[in-house]
C-alpha cells in the first residue's frame, strides 16, 4: 500500500526534542553546545585505543551542499581528500538514497563501499583493499528494476507540467524533486505522485529533504544496510568496534536506530536546527563533518605514533 506523507519545508519539519545521549562516559549530549568538535571525543578515544571503527557516511546534506540541482551536488576537493585519509584508517562506506553509480560519480573513491539506492545496492571497494568484505555485491530490490523503470517514465510523463519539478532515476528508487517548485504547486504535486503510486502497490513513498521518495516495500532500509555492511566487514559481534554512521535526513533514522538498538557505535546527525533524531550526537554541516574525519585521521595517527614508540621504549 503506497505510504501518504505530508508536504512540509525542511526547516518547518524540525521538533525540539534534544535526546539525551546514552553512550555511557560521553560528554556532551545532543545537540552538542558547539557541535563540532565535541561530537569527536568518543571516536577519537576509540582511534586512540586502537580499536576499530567503521565509517558510514551519508552523501547530499552530509559530504556536499544542499543546492538546488541535484546534478550539481558537488562535494570539495578537501572534503575528498578528509574521506579518502579516513578510509586509509577505517573501512568507509557511503551510504546514499541516490543510485550508486551516480555518487560514485561524485566521491570518485574506489577504495569505499557504496550502499546506494537507500542501501538496495551494494558493492565493496574496486580498488585492492586488505578488507574482508571486498568482493561483496547485495542487490535485494532488483526484481523491481521494470517496476521502477515504469514508473518513473510515468512520473516524468505526470510532473513535466509542474514548473521546477524533477524527477530522478535512482535505479531501485525514484525522487520526486521539489525544491524549486512554487510551494502553493506542493499539494497538488503530492496529490499527482500519489496518484501513480495508487497504480503500484508493491511501491511506496516518503518524503526526503525537499523530495518524495519512490521504492519498493520491501523491509529494506539505510538500517539494514548498515548491519549488512557490518556483518560483511566481521564487524558484527565486536564491541570493540565503533561503527559511526553519520547523516542528515530522515531516511538516516534508520541507521541511527540500528546503532542504538545494537549498543554499537554512534550516530551522528548533520542539522543545524534540533530534531527529533536517535542520533546521539550533531554537527551543524559538511564543514564540520570534514573537521570531524579529519580530528579522528590525526588521532589516529597520533595514536599509532605514541605505540611505536611506547614499544621502542619497551625494547
Ligand atoms: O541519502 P542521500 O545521499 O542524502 O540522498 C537523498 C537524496 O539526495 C539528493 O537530494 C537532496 O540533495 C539535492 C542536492 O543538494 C537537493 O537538491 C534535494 O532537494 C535534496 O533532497 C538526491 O538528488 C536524491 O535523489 C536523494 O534521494
Amino acid at each position: 500500500m503506497a505510504q501518504t506523507t505530508v508536504v512540509v519545508p525542511e526547516v518547518g519539519m524540525t521538533a525540539a526534542t534534544p535526546t539525551a545521549c546514552p553512550c555511557p562516559g560521553s560528554l556532551f549530549p545532543y545537540p552538542p553546545p558547539r557541535a563540532g568538535m565535541a561530537v569527536s571525543r568518543k571516536c577519537l578515544r576509540a582511534a586512540q585505543a586502537e580499536l576499530g571503527a567503521g565509517m558510514f557516511l551519508d552523501y547530499d546534506g552530509t559530504l556536499s551542499p544542499i543546492v538546488d540541482d541535484p546534478d550539481a551536488a558537488f562535494m570539495s576537493e578537501t572534503m575528498r581528500m578528509a574521506v579518502r585519509s579516513v578510509a586509509k584508517h577505517f573501512p568507509t562506506a557511503i551510504v546514499s538514497g541516490r543510485c550508486r553509480d551516480k555518487v560514485f560519480e561524485f566521491v570518485k573513491l574506489a577504495e569505499l563501499y557504496y550502499a546506494g539506492s537507500h542501501g538496495m545496492d551494494i558493492k565493496g571497494p574496486a580498488k585492492s583493499s586488505k578488507s574482508k568484505a571486498k568482493g561483496v555485491l547485495f542487490q535485494p530490490a532488483s526484481e523491481f528494476l521494470p517496476m521502477i523503470e515504469e514508473v518513473h517514465q510515468r512520473l516524468i510523463e505526470e510532473t513535466k507540467h509542474v514548473a521546477g519539478a524533477k524527477v530522478e532515476n535512482n535505479k531501485f528508487c525514484v525522487s520526486v524533486h521539489f525544491r524549486c517548485v512554487d510551494e502553493k504547486s506542493w499539494g497538488a504535486l503530492a496529490e499527482t505522485v500519489k496518484g501513480v503510486m495508487r497504480e503500484y502497490p508493491k511501491l511506496r513513498m516518503s518524503q526526503g529533504r525537499m523530495v518524495f521518495e519512490v521504492r519498493p516495500t520491501i523491509k529494506w532500509d539505510k538500517g539494514k544496510a548498515l548491519e549488512f555492511l557490518l556483518e560483511s566487514l566481521g564487524f558484527a559481534d565486536c564491541p570493540n568496534v565503533l561503527p559511526v554512521y553519520i547523516g542528515d535526513d530522515r531516511t538516516d533514522e534508520d541507521a541511527f536506530k540500528v546503532l542504538r538498538r545494537r549498543g554499537q557505535g554512534v550516530g551522528i546527525l548533520v542539522s543545524k536546527h534540533p530534531k527529533d533524531t536517535s542520533a546521539s550526537f550533531s554537527l551543524q554541516e559538511p564543514a564540520e563533518v570534514m573537521e570531524f574525519l579529519l580530528r579522528l585521521v590525526e588521532w589516529k595517527q597520533l595514536s599509532r605514533a605514541r605505540l611505536r614508540l611506547r614499544r621502542q621504549a619497551d625494547a
